[in-house]
């Protein structure tokens, strides 16, 4: 056994390696490094609660090993920002797993990119036709439509028009779901102007591909094995998906094209994101070749990246308000009392809220949906908090664990939105103690984006119902499993009653 394998992935240099001045970690054991530790601790299933136990015993920053990758592990606001923003360009590459690599394509969209001009240019495409605030704003009414269409689904489940368990009896309305397909819905829309016909079969993909690159499968684990890869069941799954998920999206390229020749004077090349994509590809000016594959890519990241997060958050939000009935009655009176007699709410109307804003910062907080954010590579050997993290290093950034610490939040594990009223605190990537969105260069884009498609509905839902939990079951009996991969998930779905409010 010794205390530290060499973290570089070329183990060759081994005594160069033992020159340096390695992050602390727990002991590891040839071929499986240090995963022992994860699969032996009381949050086996749970990586982000047992690293976090684990930086308790060797600090904020720690060099673990799994199976063959060396991976550095931020559990400190402090460690966070030397990632980030110190040592931001040596942190700014992705760490493609196998299992990413098969789904982004080789890394060749933006979310999972190594740092060149590639994501540059793609980056910069989407912040102006997608994520800039004019933007953001400008599909008010595609939110506005949305949500009106989850507020009646919901009454109508409630007035028993729906099979599967009516929202005033039985096991309740699935709001996981709902609020899953109705995001999934604003996002699409956004970026191809219409609804995917094929959402339930994208979305059930998503889930799985949300499970299966969690980064510990076989496959991510021993990454440069072609045997391992070959008879991984994670990297079988994952390919079966990708190919699903790219004749989803490839159809949809082909059906736009196809209306595009059919009624060229009614083509609208710059109404939604695909239609940019296509125009640049026709014309070029990129300095790289727009090929399908590309457009695909960068389509699929923001299905995926835009529905996923926004919902996992909301369901959390939800699952917290029944929990807590407390900050349940506030924001409810907030969002009644503010709007009283109003029919519906409109996007204008959230910024007369506060009490709400607070409610969202809060969930994002003790729900941090991508809890290592996405992993991050160092491209350059650097100095971290004194210690050498050498080139190639994995880079996880705990962000889950570092929204709970006590020393900083006193009541970390508390669901209190007051603890923002008098703080300055924010998630926009300034304050390391709370950064969900990242931070530094490869700090989410579409925060803006991601906040208006929480606010109406999160408000709606409040104003037009009353929640409880079905079978007049006590809200402290809320299941509140967490499910490990990529995002944070509820473990199990947010099935509850739901009983609509009389003006
Ligand atoms: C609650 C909402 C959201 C949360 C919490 C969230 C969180 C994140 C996080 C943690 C990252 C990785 C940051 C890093 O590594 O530093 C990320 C990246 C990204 N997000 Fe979001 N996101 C949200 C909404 C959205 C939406 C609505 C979109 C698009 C419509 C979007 C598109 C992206 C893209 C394209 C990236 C990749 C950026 C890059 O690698 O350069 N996100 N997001």
């Amino acid at each position: 056994y010794y205390t530290a394998s060499p973290p570089s992935p070329t183990p060759a240099k081994s005594t160069a390696a033992a020159a340096l001045r390695l992050p602390p970690g727990p002991w590891q054991l040839p071929l499986i490094g240090s995963l022992h530790h994860l699969l032996l601790s009381r949050f086996s299933d749970l990586p982000h609660q047992a690293l976090r136990e684990m930086s308790g015993t060797y600090g904020p920053l720690m060099l673990l090993r799994f199976g063959s990758v060396p991976t550095l592990v931020a559990s400190s606001a402090e460690a966070a920002r030397e990632v980030m923003r110190t040592h931001d360009v040596a942190f700014c590459s992705r760490y493609l797993s196998a299992t990413l690599d098969v789904i982004s394509c080789g890394g060749r969209d933006i979310l999972f990119s190594p740092y060149n001009d590639r994501w540059r240019d793609l980056r910069k495409v989407c912040m102006l036709e997608l994520f800039n605030p004019r933007r953001v704003l400008s599909f008010r009414t595609v939110r506005e439509e949305e949500v009106a269409r989850l507020l009646r689904s919901i009454s109508d489940q409630c007035s028993g028009h729906h099979t599967g368990g009516g929202g005033g009896g039985g096991g309740g309305v699935n709001l996981s779901d709902g609020i899953c397909r109705m995001v999934n819905d604003v996002v699409v829309r956004t970026a191809i102007g219409d609804r995917c016909k094929h959402r339930d079969e994208f979305l059930h993909e998503l889930d799985e591909a949300v499970r299966l690159t969690g980064g510990f499968s076989l496959a991510d684990l021993y990454p440069s094995s072609r045997l391992v890869r070959r008879f991984s069941v994670a990297a079988r799954d994952m390919g079966r998906c990708q190919k699903n998920v790219y004749r989803i999206i490839e159809s949809i390229i082909h059906e736009r094209k196809v209306a595009a020749t059919r009624v060229p004077a009614e083509r609208d090349d710059d109404g939604d994101l695909l239609g940019v994509l296509l125009r640049l590809q026709r014309e070029g000016g990129l300095q790289f070749p727009l090929t399908n594959e590309i457009v695909s890519t960068v389509i699929f990241d923001i299905f995926a990246a835009g529905s996923e997060t926004s919902s996992t958050v909301l369901a959390w939000a939800m699952s917290e308000l029944v929990k807590n009935p407390r900050v349940l009655h506030k924001a409810q009176s907030e969002v009644r009392e503010t709007f009283k007699g109003q029919e519906k709410l409109t996007e204008d109307d959230m910024s007369r809220l506060s009490y709400l804003h607070l409610v969202i910062k809060e969930a994002l907080r003790l729900h941090a949906p991508v809890p290592f954010l996405l992993p991050r590579q160092c491209r350059e050997a650097c100095q971290v908090m004194g210690y050498d993290v050498p080139k190639g290093t994995k880079v996880f950034v705990n962000v889950w664990a570092i929204a709970r610490d006590d020393k900083f939040w006193g009541d970390g594990e508390v669901f209190r939105p007051e603890r923002f009223e008098s703080s300055s605190v924010d998630f926009r990537g300034n304050d390391f103690e709370f950064t969900p969105f990242g931070a530094g260069r490869r700090i989410c884009p579409g925060i803006t984006h991601g906040l208006a498609n929480m606010e109406l509905v999160l408000a709606s839902l409040l104003y037009h119902f009353d929640w409880e939990q079905p079978g007049g079951a006590g809200s402290g009996d809320l299941d509140m499993t967490e499910a490990f991969g990529i995002t944070l998930r509820r473990k199990s779905k947010l099935m509850l009653k739901a009983i609509p409010r009389v003006n």
